[in-house]
């Protein structure tokens, strides 16, 4: 009975056109699929998902504002400056698209809408499906403990935590632990207090949407998710890791260069530190010279991703000298973007030196890759003190992009016999994190949860 009710129905998504939330959101989107709900994809043109990779889904594209020159750029450019741009530009074009879908429903008589899940940091997404009488359901693609420190992040930032002295570095927030006051202004970033009006009204309009999605086990965070149900007060799922589901079809914005594959074939198990930092964190030339000099210095294979934009101000080959180009290639691999979730998954790699990006830490954990953290900002500052503090399984580099530092964390993870105890602990986690997408998991009884909450809109 459910099922039929089910075919017939369907749901709307919107990501934000950031890798890191369109790959969690065509994840929902299969996820879903699986359980009967037909999907549609509304986009924006810049960062445009590739339709041809989900046959299964309706792509809608709408007008974001942008110049030929921007979309052109796309992932290459800096997404976060153009989010502000986009979110004031395509409310209109959004409410019209999202307007004739409902009507094209109308008119079938066969078909209805259940709801619009969008991203979190859309801002006007609340009002307009208010306007046109459609429940909103908000995804929130990093952790729980991030989103529910949103109504309080302007406080902390004015309470004269700000700036911080040595002394003081190493002590816990306690409004927000385990983030420690030193993570404090990277938390922040360049936005300072131009994020406070965003943060009120992300807080404010998912308190009047139909409920959070998260990206999310109780595993990782039982007590968080009760907290934010008390918070924003609507009901909360947890379903995530979303990718553990199905096998990736890609929602890649960059060309994934699959010669890594072979190339990691042809390596010792669990012997290469796989390096990267996601889609939106950028390092200095400087940065660029000493990760290269700490890895090639370490005597490790590795594979690299240098994404195009991720050296500031360069084309980043031209920095190294030929003595360290050579001996980089006689170690390791560099590719432009990787199949991420492929490597992770691979017996060769034994370590993963990253930015904590929500997604890169859930993946690492469910392939039980134990980490080496240089977070970026935002919410990757969080996510990394619990992968070195709480949890246990990798190494924080405290912000220091130094060869030294590198050349020890990748020595200690790989070869020492601390990396081995990481490795044990991140065995445990990863088994833990498993049992939540299984059969009676905490994960896979949410999704029941959620498709009921959904019928029920
Ligand atoms: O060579 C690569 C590198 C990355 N990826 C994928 O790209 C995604 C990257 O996502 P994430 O690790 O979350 O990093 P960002 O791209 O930086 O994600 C943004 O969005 C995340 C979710 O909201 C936040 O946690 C981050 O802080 C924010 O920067 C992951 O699925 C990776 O598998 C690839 O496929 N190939």
């Amino acid at each position: 009975m459910e099922e039929e009710k089910r075919n017939g129905l369907r749901v709307i998504l919107f990501p934000l056109p950031l890798q890191g939330c369109i790959n969690p959101m065509l994840q929902l989107a299969n996820i879903l699929h699986s359980r009967g709900f037909s999907i549609t994809v509304i986009h924006t043109r810049f960062n445009a998902p590739k339709a041809s990779s989900h046959p299964l889904f309706t792509f809608l594209q709408i007008q974001d504002g942008l110049s030929e020159a921007q979309i052109k750029d796309g992932p290459t450019s800096n997404v976060m400056s153009l989010l502000a741009q986009i979110n004031l530009n395509a409310e209109s074009p959004f409410r019209d698209c999202l307007n004739k879908v409902l009507l094209e429903s109308k008119e079938s008589s066969s078909e209805k809408v259940s709801c619009l899940i969008d991203d979190c940091g859309w801002l006007f997404t609340q009002t307009v499906s208010e306007s046109l009488n459609l429940p909103r359901m908000v995804l929130c693609t990093f952790k729980a403990t991030f989103f529910n420190a949103y109504p309080t992040l302007p406080l902390i930032r004015t309470k004269g935590y700000l700036p911080v002295s040595d002394s003081e570095a190493e002590d816990s927030v306690i409004e927000f632990p385990p983030l420690q006051k030193r993570d404090l202004s990277k938390v922040f970033g360049e936005f300072g207090e131009k994020l406070d009006p965003f943060l009120h009204v992300v807080v404010e309009t998912t308190m009047r949407s139909s409920g959070i999605i998260y990206m999310s086990c109780e595993e990782l965070e039982k007590d968080s998710l009760t907290l934010s149900n008390e918070i924003f007060k609507v009901p909360v799922f947890a379903i995530g890791p979303f990718h553990s589901y199905f096998s990736a079809s890609s929602s890649s914005l960059f060309t994934q260069d699959e010669t890594c594959i072979p190339w990691l074939d042809s390596q010792e198990d669990k012997s290469v530190i796989y390096v990267s930092l996601g889609s939106v964190v950028n390092i200095t030339e400087t940065e660029f010279l000493e990760i290269a000099c700490g890895l090639s210095n370490s005597k490790q294979p590795f594979l690299w991703v240098v994404r195009p934009g991720l050296v500031l101000g360069a084309k980043w080959i031209e920095l190294l000298s030929e003595g360290l180009l050579r001996s980089l290639e006689e170690k390791g691999k560099i590719v432009k973007w990787a199949p991420q979730q492929e490597v992770l998954a691979h017996r060769a790699i034994g370590g993963f030196l990253t930015h904590n990006g929500w997604n890169s830490t859930l993946e690492s954990i469910c392939e039980g890759v134990p980490m080496i953290c240089l977070p970026g900002g935002w919410d990757q500052m969080l996510n990394s003190r619990f992968v070195s503090d709480v949890w246990n399984v990798g190494i924080h580099l405290e912000g220091r992009i130094d060869k030294k530092e590198i050349e020890k964390a990748v020595r200690m993870l790989m070869v020492e016999s601390e990396g081995e105890k990481i490795r044990e602990r991140m065995k445990v986690l990863k088994d833990e994190v498993e049992r939540s997408v299984k059969q009676g998991g905490s994960s896979f009884l949410s999704i029941e949860t959620l498709v009921n909450h959904i019928l029920l809109l």
